[in-house]
């Protein structure tokens, strides 16, 4: 090495080399701070999206619920990134949800939007729901994008549109730009029934001259120029976007009118007034101690079949404390595959459930006894108490309570359903009957009676029903299904088949 000290002309070459040390670590810092500032800002975004409100009012609102997984998809994963390798924290990579929850998150917020009808542009400006925080252009694009991948076109045409409306100007994000939306939109709605649309934004793209990729976009523009009828140009409804279709539409139909009711947090409601029905009080099946406990408040909801809501049930340490012994147990609700014999996830059921047993809790016990008296049924092979929790837009599709498989038909089915609600669902959530007309609204501490099976045995088709996506809220409810056996004494068995069951 150079001998410095003894020389000042040298010396000089020293203050040369440290002010080029002293510009790469202004740079290095330069670069550093911007790091930390990324890193600020993501974190200061993230804390102001939790809000100062508790967690169950914040998770209420499905657009926290999204906004909460797509940070664990999105936001943490880039802070992840901009930690120097030394720092990382062990905890990340356990933390980071797979992608299937974001897709799960956005087919939730399009079934909300499809069934209550409440446009993407609505939650995204954080107008579907009282109170909601909004969604960014880029939310509304990954919404879409989720959606394009599971080929819902229908939907991914109207979340991509909303995510055009709102992408800032001037337009100077990476991607997507204004033009990769057009792309997307053009492409989902030519799937669902409007190649003109197509046409016309791919034209748009054309003009913008800004696309990434314009031979592709040339070409696509050839695709749909060749699909469209020169008839149909200036002629066909702009906004015309196929529906998928459903299986059974009539239902569907009647499921969705029913949901939307929910709309407006209204108690029961019925498609007909019938004049016979009536609120009592009830004492029980026995004139005995228990039947002093009551009276207990029942509003008759439909004669034919008897469907009975008792209310304040549950008081709330008891739902505190099923909630907590629930929450414990939670796992998916899955259902019956015919074709594979096997209990599988599906859309029509989103919710976690859990099974609680009797020595699980004094209260869980109490609960049940108190099922018992009130419905005069014996609960000797009655399923265990299932606790049930639904997710963002959670849903359960119109169904029967009873079993339809064969084997069961023999061997005691569910004969009645009581179903409690532990919570109150601010918007949405009902339980619907699609066959009765009728639309019971989650209120805490309530249960709804009735029987699955008629007099005579057979399955009750009057019974469909369907639990509504929750709009806003959070749905714990409780499943108590008593079977046939046990019963032969409680209930009489009638031969007649047109006998009802007409009271508790
Ligand atoms: O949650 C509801 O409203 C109904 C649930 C239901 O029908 C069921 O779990 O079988
Ligand atoms: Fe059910």
């Amino acid at each position: 090495k150079d001998e410095f000290f003894s020389s000042t002309a040298h010396m000089e070459k020293l203050m040369d080399e440290e002010e080029i040390l002293i510009e790469e670590i202004k740079d290095y810092l330069g670069l550093e701070i911007k790091r930390i500032e990324k890193i600020k800002s993501f974190i200061s975004t993230i804390e102001s999206e939790r809000g100062f409100s508790d967690y169950r009012e914040h998770l209420s609102h499905p657009v926290n619920q999204y906004r909460l997984i797509r940070r664990f998809t999105k936001e943490w994963l880039e802070i992840e990134h901009l930690l120097n390798p030394q720092d990382e924290i062990p905890e990340f990579e356990e933390l980071l949800l797979n992608h299937d929850e974001i897709t799960g998150a956005a087919q939730a917020l399009s079934r909300l939007s499809d069934v209550y009808q409440i446009e993407p542009i609505r939650f995204a400006s954080g107008n579907a729901t009282k109170n909601a925080p909004q969604l960014s252009f880029d939310d509304s694009f990954k919404i879409g994008s989720a959606l394009y991948n599971k080929k819902e076109y229908y939907h991914c045409t109207k979340w991509m549109s909303a995510a055009r409306e709102l992408i800032p100007q001037p337009d100077n994000s990476a991607f997507p730009r204004y033009s990769d939306l057009l792309d997307y939109e053009a492409f989902c709605s030519s799937h669902s029934g409007n190649t003109p649309r197509a046409l016309k934004l791919t034209e748009e793209i054309l003009q913008r001259n800004d696309h990434s990729d314009p031979e592709r976009i040339e070409s696509n523009w050839r695709y749909y120029q060749g699909k469209v009828k020169d008839s149909e140009l200036d002629s066909f409804p702009e906004d015309y976007l196929e529906r998928p279709s459903h299986y059974n539409p009539e239902e569907r139909q009647r499921y969705e009118e029913l949901c939307q009711l929910g709309y407006n947090n209204e108690h029961t409601i019925r498609d007909n007034n019938d004049d016979s029905l009536r609120c009592f009080l009830f004492k029980g099946h026995e004139d005995d101690f228990f039947s002093q406990l009551g009276p207990w408040k029942v509003e008759e909801i439909a004669k034919q079949p008897y469907v009975v809501r008792f209310f304040d049930i549950l008081n709330d340490n008891e739902i505190n404390s099923l909630e907590r012994l629930g929450e414990e147990k939670l796992a998916r609700a899955t259902v019956f595959d015919p074709a594979t014999h096997k209990l599988v996830n599906a859309d029509y059921r989103v919710s976690k459930s859990a099974w609680l047993k009797d020595e699980d809790s004094d209260t869980v016990e109490k609960y049940n006894r108190r099922i018992s008296r009130l419905t005069g049924l014996d609960l000797e092979y009655a399923e265990q108490l299932q606790m049930s929790n639904y997710g963002i837009g959670g849903q359960y599709e119109p169904h029967y309570d009873y079993s339809r498989r064969e084997w069961d038909i023999y061997n005691n089915r569910r004969i009645a359903t009581w179903l409690s609600y532990l919570t109150t669902v601010e918007q949405g959530g009902g339980t619907v009957f699609t066959e009765l007309g009728l639309h019971i609204r989650s209120i805490k501490g309530s249960a709804v009676f009735w029987y699955n099976l008629l007099p005579n045995g057979s399955g009750d088709e009057r019974t469909r029903h369907a639990a509504c996506p929750v709009l806003r809220g959070n749905k714990w409810v409780s499943n108590k299904w008593i079977h046939e056996f046990g019963n032969e004494w409680y209930r009489q068995c009638r031969l007649d088949e047109d006998a009802d069951n007409l009271s508790l």
